[in-house]
């Protein structure tokens, strides 16, 4: 116990070192690290600086490391597409509150969303806040993310793992099915995503989920996150269901005041908890 403890305050140390030298691409909000941030901890214990008094042994293999890659709960906002004020909106959404932010931009231009990757990425960065990318494992790597989202028709999560080092936060699309759920969780994922939970002006053909799958999927352990026609009206019995994390794009990004929209969700979660199975 007092050896994790010397770990978890190096790991501390580690991640202010981290993102002081640009390592570490997210973080804060109990998110723990990329490949260099695992590093950086493992050589404040061995080198005896910080607080560190006792070398730990090393992890058992296939053992996390440390704290979670995710913890907390909150609004998971996810971008609109391409847009001349992007910064400006994910800085409104951050402002708001938003516990987690994903770039998700559909389109072919590559340069423009290697660009706006890198600048949401330090962006996300100095609010503390984890940047995750949506579908594109190397985009994540090029820009510094925190991690990948990862739906049935993109990359495996053993290849974005390999990829993007343990530290890295990779979350999963399980839609409807509690079967995939467990099979992603067993894969790795760092959280589970379910939904549509209601109809979708931005993914009109999203498969549809109910919101006892959250009750069911808490046993699986790990973060939770329900997307789909999301608004801080329809949201609250998801929290109550399960949910860690509501992931949103029309109720927060084509908002007019887009911080005010993300408040609104922020209150939502202030004021509700989860209920007892
Ligand atoms: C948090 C979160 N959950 C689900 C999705 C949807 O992922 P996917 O099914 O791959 O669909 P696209 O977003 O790629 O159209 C997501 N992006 N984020
Ligand atoms: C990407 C995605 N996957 C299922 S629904 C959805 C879109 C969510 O956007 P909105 O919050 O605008 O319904
Ligand atoms: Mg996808």
């Amino acid at each position: 116990m007092a050896e994790r403890l010397v770990v978890d305050e190096a790991a501390d140390h580690a991640h202010e070192l981290a993102v002081g030298l640009g390592l570490h691409g997210g973080g804060g909000g109990g998110v723990h690290g990329s490949g260099a941030y695992v590093e950086a901890a493992n050589s404040v214990i061995v080198s005896g600086r910080g607080r560190a008094r006792k070398r730990a042994p090393p992890p058992r293999r296939g053992a996390r490391l440390m704290r979670p890659r995710l913890s907390g709960r909150g609004l998971y906002a996810i971008t609109d597409g391409p847009r001349a004020d992007l910064l400006d909106a994910a800085a409104a959404a951050l402002d708001g509150g938003a516990a987690l932010l994903q770039y998700r931009d559909k389109t072919a231009d590559g340069p423009r969303r290697l660009q706006e990757a890198r600048a949401l990425a330090r962006l996300c960065a100095d609010r503390g806040v984890p940047l995750i990318v949506n579908d594109d494992v190397a985009l994540a790597a090029a820009a510094g993310a925190a991690g990948v989202h990862l739906g049935e028709e993109d990359a495996a999560i053993a290849e974005a793992r390999a990829r993007l080092g343990d530290g890295a936060i990779i979350g999963a699309s399980c839609y409807d099915s509690l079967a995939r759920a467990r099979q992603l969780a067993a894969a790795g994922a760092d959280y589970l995503a379910f939904g549509a939970f209601f109809p979708s002006g931005t993914k009109p053909g999203a498969r549809r989920a109910a919101p006892a799958l959250l009750r069911e999927a808490r046993a699986l352990g790990l973060p939770l996150v329900a997307i789909g026609g999301i608004t801080p009206d329809n949201g609250g019995p998801l929290i109550e269901a399960g949910a860690d994390y509501l992931a949103v794009i029309a109720a927060v990004f084509g908002a007019a005041d887009v911080r005010a929209a993300a408040r609104r969700f922020a209150d939502l979660f202030a004021r509700t908890q989860p209920h007892s199975p």
